[in-house]
């Protein structure tokens, strides 16, 4: 390191020691201020007292919050700009408005001459005066924030607009500074402020009905809301719900022991459970068959009471039900974490939650029915049946109350079709009726999606009118894929394993992204041929993105060491070109897009992300040469290794976020 930006280092430092102390002055009186109150609760109006004394709260919190972000800074955390903005305008917001209880708003701008954040708390605290009676300008209160702002390391300047926004902009060395952590690091998580045992409730196909496109959306948002929360260090247990358990199996049972009768002997071989689904309906809706029907019945009684024949039975059904699904999940890549436990491992439990239930008055018993009336439902949940059986409400009851109680997870999502958003909500509201959970404690949530249509925008259906398999349409995703590739000559330029890696990434990522990328709580077109585009916000766009910059670097002939190295070496980047900039802001945005996903759980934030990104990428590839050669010789005359390091950033960057969405980019293509 040269001397002057060693000293200029060293002064850096010194700043940042003096306004830490300096916050952690402010917390500290504030500290005094909080306790002082408390001891003195007797003199004066109690109440007012009470009220200043939790505003001090407030503000002491949000003090520490602050300070913590700053103290961070030599540590190992990782906190977004966002983050820090907020801290920084929080001390301001307080320094200048003590009772203040206005959360401090920060924001993303989109247009550049605004800034690249904007702080909107001016306005808010002009409407909390004029509650107070007190007038004073949005302008003139951010003109007292901007002065009030500790100094720091992040803020370039700021430029107030006349409704009283502050745009802030962002310091070059502060950017730099976070770029390079994020390639040192290999693009690390933001940090969370605390890490939760999540479960993820998605596929949950039904055992011997086809799973189809619902379940294939469940699967596809499912896995990758999971490899989000594992990503920022969530402890995540995946879990498919299936529907292995119920009346259903009495007929199948019973069309097994017809049609194979050896089949405790000898393995059955069921090559399509939806046709030996739909046989045994057919035979167990006919009036000429009542004797099947009563042995159906039957069958399930056995199930029911665990007559091992019958557990065999079952089993074998549901195995190879099981086989088929996992195929699907192996050609998608869905995580090999995810198991399935369905209805059937709750089955048990169902009677001792009734009886729970009952004894805690919950239950009013209407028509031979056991209902439970949940406040805010409009329909009531039915929890036993006239013919004393269990429904889909019971089992769900106890498999929340196993996942609150037993797994004791903190947080417990369900990724299912908006259909059966009544449902859930209502088992939510019973669980907590009931005492199961303390919603401030632990949290339940739904996370629904919209249906997928055909291009006809009618239900997603074959031509005659049958429901799609899933592996059919994979199938015609992978010559699809394999055509849209021939068409651009790839199958001459690339191996054959090149080949198929490519159609492959190309078949399962559009399938994947086209899903992804749409608002979940919308319904879906499918269309091939929109996903496949190789314009736009698609699969195909983003691989070839991808593999075009995985080049750079690769044809460039810097090794990755001696890139390693330059990182090491050098302290601060030299990011002066505006488009080299700009795309270091853009990539150290990451992590608040990743805080932002988390909140939402819409994953169609991070895909606009990686489009964005590659945009931004472009912009700047199309001015900025990494390496300069000699126009007549070709003779490399120079090599830009900071931008060399910008496209390994953005390459990492896209690739962390294939990751999570679950895609698997090649790097030739
Ligand atoms: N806990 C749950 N209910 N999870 C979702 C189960 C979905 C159900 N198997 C279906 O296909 O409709």
């Amino acid at each position: 390191m040269d001397l002057v930006s060693a000293t200029a280092l060293a002064k850096r430092t010194d700043e940042q020691e003096r306004e830490f102390n300096d916050l952690k002055a402010v917390v500290e009186k504030t500290e005094r201020t909080a306790d002082a109150l408390a001891a003195d609760k007797s003199a004066g109006d109690l109440e007012s007292l009470a009220a200043a004394n939790a505003r001090l709260n407030f503000r002491k919190i949000h003090l520490q919050e602050a300070l913590r972000i700053r103290e961070s800074k030599s540590a190992d955390a990782i906190y977004t700009t966002q983050k820090r903005l907020e801290a920084l305008f929080h001390v301001a917001v307080v320094t200048v408005y003590p009772m203040i209880e206005e959360f401090v708003n920060i924001v993303n701008t989109c247009d550049p001459r605004h800034g690249d954040y904007q702080c909107n708390t001016a306005m808010q605290l002009c409407q909390w005066l004029k509650k107070q009676g007190k007038s004073e300008k949005a302008v003139d209160i951010a003109a007292l924030l901007v002065a009030a702002l500790p100094p720091n390391d992040l803020i370039e300047s700021t430029k107030i607009n006349p409704i009283g926004f502050v745009n802030v902009f962002l310091r070059n060395d502060y950017v730099t500074e976070r770029l390079t952590t994020l390639l040192r690091k290999n693009v690390p998580p933001p940090t969370i402020p605390k890490k939760f045992k999540v479960i993820v409730d998605y596929s949950s196909p039904n055992i011997a009905k086809e799973m189809h496109v619902g379940h294939l959306r469940s699967t596809i948002i499912g896995d990758s809301i999971a490899n989000l929360l594992e990503f920022v260090g969530h402890d995540v247990l995946r879990l498919s719900h299936i529907g292995d358990w119920g009346t259903q199996f009495g007929m199948l049972i019973a069309h097994l022991q017809d049609k194979f009768p050896n089949y405790l002997s000898v393995s059955p071989p069921i090559g399509d459970l939806q046709s030996f689904y739909r046989e045994a309906k057919v035979r167990f809706d006919d009036p000429n068959e009542p004797e099947f029907k009563k042995r159906a019945y039957n069958c399930v009684v056995e199930l029911q009471s665990r007559n091992p024949d019958s557990i065999k039975a079952w089993t074998m059904i549901v195995d190879v039900s099981d086989r088929e699904n996992k195929q699907v999940y192996k050609r998608l890549k869905i995580s090999d974490k995810l198991q399935n436990r369905g209805e059937s491992f709750y089955d048990e439990m169902m009677k001792d939650v009734v009886k729970q239930l009952d004894e805690g008055g919950h239950l009013k018993l209407e028509d031979g029915r056991k209902l439970m009336f949940v406040p805010d439902c409009p329909i009531p949940m039915t929890v036993v049946k006239s013919d004393g059986g269990f429904t889909y409400d019971t089992s769900d009851m106890a498999t929340i109350r196993h996942r609150l109680q037993v797994e004791k997870c903190d947080w417990n999502i369900y990724v299912i079709d908006s259909g059966q958003k009544g449902h859930i909500d209502m088992v939510i509201k019973a669980a907590e009726v009931v005492g199961w959970y303390n919603p401030s404690e632990q949290k339940n949530q739904f996370v629904g999606f919209g249906l997928v249509l055909g291009e006809d925008s009618k239900k997603f259906k074959t031509r005659s009118g049958t429901t799609i398999r899933l592996s059919e349409l994979l199938d015609e995703g992978l010559t699809r894929s394999a055509a849209k590739l021939q068409e651009k000559n790839r199958d001459k330029d690339l191996s054959k394993e090149e080949f198929e890696a490519a159609r492959d990434a190309v078949a399962y990522g559009c399938i994947k992204y086209a899903d992804l990328s749409k608002n979940r709580i919308s319904d879906y077109i499918f269309s091939f041929d929109k996903m496949l585009e190789d314009r736009g916000n698609t699969a195909v766009y983003l691989l070839y993105a991808y593999t075009r910059i995985r080049a750079i670097t690769r044809n460039s002939g810097v090794s990755a060491e001696s890139l390693q190295e330059y990182l090491q070496a050098t302290p601060r980047l030299p990011l002066d070109h505006p488009k080299e900039f700009k795309l270091a802001k853009k990539l150290i945005q990451f992590h608040e897009v990743i805080l932002s996903v988390l909140e939402s759980l819409l994953m169609n934030g991070l895909c606009d992300y990686v489009y964005e990104l590659s945009c931004v990428f472009t912009e700047f590839y199309d001015v900025c040469y990494c390496i300069e050669k000699d126009r007549k010789t070709g003779e490399i005359v120079r090599i830009h290794k900071h931008r060399l390091l910008l496209c390994e950033a953005t390459s990492a960057v896209m690739d962390r976020c294939f990751k999570i969405l679950g895609i698997t980019p090649v790097s030739k293509m």
